[in-house]
């Protein structure tokens, strides 16, 4: 498993699913399935749209759920002419800690490229949101074996202007497009390759302490059969979770992944 200093994070991505009613309920359940310990030992947090924002505070604050939560994607801006955006301050407002940027969705279905995520990311730490920056490379990419290359400049655009202050406090997520909703899981050991190289990037452009505190993701057809060898890779510091995370029983296993690992 990855080092001690970084705590390890479990972020449940539950996409366009759940109204607010499911999502009270599907938190509440997720809150009752895990311990104390096992909430203080691994951070958890889920990621649901924007309508079931303030169900879920009201959820997390009213029982004080050790439960993190967090958007899915702001606005570059913080107010304005921008229909249907929403903005770092209306999260952190929220309560939200995180925000997810940069997802493979985000960037096929709408076209967001490196300079877009570049300008969220920069949103997010502005407002005090911790961004979950998302990089991965499509089913061509990986079959011309230059994925790591692929990934290495997705994390340069995203990161470009940024001080190693503020770099540390990135969270990295590295999704193969190939193996998200497909169940074709990537092996422990292509995790490894490309959150090894992240975090390699991330010590020549902004020095090995900050690479060090940088918590990096695997993500991509994640589930609690496979979670624990995902784990027990040494630059793999949790996961981001799209479809196991909309059962809670299911992502409660996974968020309670020391328990299978042996050593
Ligand atoms: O954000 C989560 C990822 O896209 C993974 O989704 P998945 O676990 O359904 O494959």
């Amino acid at each position: 498993m990855a080092s001690a200093t970084r705590r390890p994070l479990m972020a449940g991505n539950w996409k366009m699913n759940c109204n607010h009613l499911e999502a009270n309920l599907l938190v509440q359940k997720l809150a009752a399935s895990l311990t104390e310990k096992q909430l203080t030992d691994v951070e958890t947090v889920v990621l649901p749209p924007f309508t079931d924002l303030r169900t879920v505070q009201t959820a997390v604050d009213g029982d004080k759920l050790l439960i993190g939560y967090g958007g899915q994607d702001l606005s570059p801006h913080a107010s304005g002419a921008y229909t249907g955006d929403i903005s770092g301050p209306m999260l952190a407002k929220l309560g939200c800690t995180y925000v997810t940027i940069g997802h493979s969705e985000r960037r096929a279905y709408h076209h967001e490229d490196d300079a877009i995520v570049n300008a969220k990311v920069k949103a997010a730490l502005t407002h005090g949101l911790t961004p979950i920056l998302c990089v991965g490379e499509g089913l061509d990419v990986r079959e011309n074996g230059t994925h790591v290359a692929h990934c290495s400049d997705q994390l340069d655009g995203a990161l470009k202007g940024l001080t190693a202050e503020q770099v540390a406090k990135v969270v990295v997520a590295y999704e193969p497009v190939w193996a998200i909703g497909t169940g074709r899981t990537a092996t422990p050991e292509d995790a490894q390759e490309v959150c090894g190289a992240v975090r390699q990037r991330l010590a020549e452009s902004f020095g090995q302490d900050t690479a060090d505190k940088v918590r990096v993701l695997y993500g991509g057809s994640v589930k609690s059969s496979n979670v624990a060898a995902i784990m027990a890779q040494p630059d793999v510091d949790g996961a981001l979770v799209g479809g196991a995370s909309l059962d809670a029983e299911e992502f409660a296993k996974i968020c309670r992944f020391p328990e299978h690992i042996t050593r």
